[in-house]
């Protein structure tokens, strides 16, 4: 049986960041889930439609780390049927051997609800705004507005809302270098191994 690690947490908490070392330390698959919403997003047209028919080229567009497109995935994620056709790939991909590690919104409470760690990132609203506009040279007072009305409308929804699992650890990467937050998951997932 596959071991997963789901990862959930607001935007630019560093879910993604942890993702990538955890999958690389363990030699585990990851997937970004998050892309997925991002590239329906992306697509235009029909929105239920562009997941159901997403294709790799879809997610390989090389647009989609933008803030526009975050608040786009952000609005069609709220769609049940849109998140109905995108279920069927994550939780196939999270059975793959010898592991897997997911991060998105939703894959402690939904995707992955048996995963064998669950982590539920964290970080102030400010401390995501700066390292977000960092990243993409763009203003932090800008960039703050956004992420609280992307978290907002992500915990707000009906489906699948933005939530910790019941058992979920909760990671605070606020006042934690990369490296440090990365040994503290590390150190998570080697206990319940
Ligand atoms: N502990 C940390 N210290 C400093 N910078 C960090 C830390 N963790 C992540 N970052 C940086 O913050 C930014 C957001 O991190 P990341 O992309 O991992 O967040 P995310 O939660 O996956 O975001 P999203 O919700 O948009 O997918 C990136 O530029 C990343 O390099
Ligand atoms: N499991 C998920 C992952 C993402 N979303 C939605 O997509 C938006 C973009 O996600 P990022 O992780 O790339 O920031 C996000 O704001 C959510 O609306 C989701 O619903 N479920």
């Amino acid at each position: 049986m596959a071991f997963i690690i789901a990862i959930d947490g607001p935007a630019a908490s560093g879910k993604g960041t942890i993702a990538r070392a955890l999958a690389g330390h363990f030699g585990f698959h990851h997937l970004d889930t998050g892309m997925l919403y991002r590239a329906t997003g992306a697509k235009g047209g029909d929105p239920v439609a562009a997941a159901r028919g997403l294709t790799p080229a879809d997610l390989a567009r090389d647009d989609l780390r933008s803030a526009e497109a975050g608040q786009a995935a952000s609005r069609i994620a709220a769609i049940p049927e849109v998140r109905a056709a995108l279920v069927d790939f994550q939780r196939r991909f999270a059975e793959q051997a010898p592991g897997a590690v997911l991060d998105g919104r939703d894959i402690g409470t939904v995707i992955c609800p048996g995963a064998a760690v669950k982590l539920y990132v964290v970080a102030s609203d400010e401390v995501r705004a700066a390292r977000r506009a960092a990243e993409l040279g763009a203003d932090p007072d800008e960039m703050l507005a956004q992420l609280r009305e992307r978290d907002l409308r992500d915990s707000q929804r009906a489906a699948a809302p933005l939530r910790p699992a019941d058992d979920a650890v909760v990671l605070d990467t606020s006042a934690l270098s990369i490296e440090d937050a990365v040994a503290r998951a590390i150190a998570l997932v080697e206990r319940a191994r």
